[in-house]
């Protein structure tokens, strides 16, 4: 029986795929795994129990992903899961920010009287606005979300111009031939009348946009950040708003200081929050973290190497080793000692870390757990479990 604990609101559609008669949803304090969507695991003590963390949707900076390697513990995020609500959010967003639609709609709801169609035909100037259509969008980061709207902003008859140095060959199939590829962050800052954000947090955009940033803009550009509040300086921003130096700035990350303005559109980090999208991030962590710890195959996640392979004997060892010279050599060693049999064996490296699975043929009880006892004490092994098919 393996023990989950969710944290946040998880379809159900997801948590589902856990049969019950293999899996306890959140009982006990020593879970197997972990299926959560944005809250803060950074500070917690892993139980040691704990193998699999798979986060509902895409960012992970919720996750202290490097404690989580240390701990052996692998770490699953649902890439592209979301990616469609996001899209969607940021392309209202554009809209929003360009014509005070909410105004307008906060307004009608002031009039009265007979003749409130009169009142509006006379009224109704103040809320005119701007059209997105022939303006530049920039977008920084071409992943699942931004090479959707990249794709769709070019339909809705933006010039789209995009800088993403690591972007995924996958990724960059699918974006039109039609959206430019800027070699720096200013050439986008240059051109663009919009920019949006789509890049992870990380040490290199930890606070990206900052003085220097905003300096490069257009006068008068609008910013959208639906990808995380860390990656801009707040009180840079606000001050640019204020000057009239950045016309709108849209985020869907909270902070007391960006409320009340009304050149900053504040959502509830609400990117992700659609139906489709929250069945599908909880649907991809519930099977991707079922997969692993029924098999031990590793696919989608964001410390450990992808490992996917069939298991064909009856006996798996599956093991989180330092990246280090001569790991593999001695867990071979310790087995051909015993005569245990190797049908396949399969390590790949991420990182300061590395993942080997050694299929073995059957093996005695007592046998096994010598020879588990004896990997175990190799320096560099973080941890080892056995799968029995
Ligand atoms: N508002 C929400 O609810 C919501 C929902 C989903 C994702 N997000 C955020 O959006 C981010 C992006 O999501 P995604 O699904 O598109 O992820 P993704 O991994 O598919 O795409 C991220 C892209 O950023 C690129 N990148 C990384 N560093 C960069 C840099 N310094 N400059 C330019 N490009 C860089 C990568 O190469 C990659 O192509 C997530 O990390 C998450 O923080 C927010
Ligand atoms: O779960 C959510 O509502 C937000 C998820 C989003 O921030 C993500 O990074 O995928």
């Amino acid at each position: 029986m393996f023990h989950i604990k969710t944290y946040n609101a998880i379809a159900n559609e997801g948590l589902r795929l856990l049969d019950k008669d293999q899996y306890a949803l959140n009982l006990g304090d020593d879970p197997d795994g972990i299926i959560l969507r944005s809250e803060k695991l950074h500070g917690m003590a892993f139980p040691k129990s704990l193998k699999g963390i798979a986060r509902a949707g895409a960012g992970v900076n919720n996750v202290p992903v490097e404690a989580c390697s240390e701990a052996g513990v692998v770490v699953f995020n649902t890439p592209g899961a979301n990616a469609n609500a996001v899209k969607e959010i940021v392309l209202a967003g554009l809209i929003m920010a360009s014509r005070p639609i909410k105004e307008g709609m906060e307004w009608v709801q002031t009039l009265s009287g007979d003749d409130v169609e009169k009142q509006v035909e006379k009224g109704k100037s103040k809320f005119a606005g701007t059209e997105i259509s022939g303006k530049t969008l920039g977008i920084i980061g071409l992943g699942a979300i931004g090479s959707l709207i990249a794709n769709d902003a070019y339909r809705l008859g933006m010039e789209v111009i995009g800088y993403d140095p690591y972007v995924s060959v996958e990724t960059a199939w699918n974006i039109s031939r039609r959206v430019q590829k800027a070699q720096s962050i200013a050439e986008i800052l240059e051109k663009a009348d919009y920019i949006t954000i789509h890049v992870p947090v990380t040490p290199d955009t930890l606070g990206m946009v900052d003085e220097a940033f905003i300096e490069q803009m257009k006068p008068g550009a609008v910013l959208l950040n639906f990808a995380r509040g860390e990656l801009v300086k707040n009180d840079a921003i606000i001050a640019a708003v204020n000057e009239g130096k950045v016309r709108k700035y849209v985020t869907d990350f909270a902070d007391e200081a960006l409320l009340h303005n009304e050149n900053i559109l504040v959502f509830p980090h609400l990117g992700a929050s659609t139906e489709e999208a929250e069945v599908n991030c909880a649907i991809m962590a519930a099977q991707t973290l079922k997969y692993f710890l029924e098999t031990g195959n590793i696919v989608n996640s964001v410390n450990f190497p992808t490992v996917d392979v069939v298991m064909q004997s009856p006996i798996r060892l599956a093991i989180i080793n330092k990246n280090v010279p001569n790991m593999v050599g001695q867990m071979s060693s310790d087995l051909a000692k015993h005569f245990i049999n190797i049908e396949n064996i399969i390590n790949r490296s991420k990182g300061n870390y590395a993942y080997t699975i050694i299929d073995i043929t059957e093996t005695e009880t007592h046998l096994l757990d010598q020879v588990v006892e004896e990997i175990k004490q190799i320096d560099g092994i973080v941890n080892i479990r056995v799968i029995r098919k």
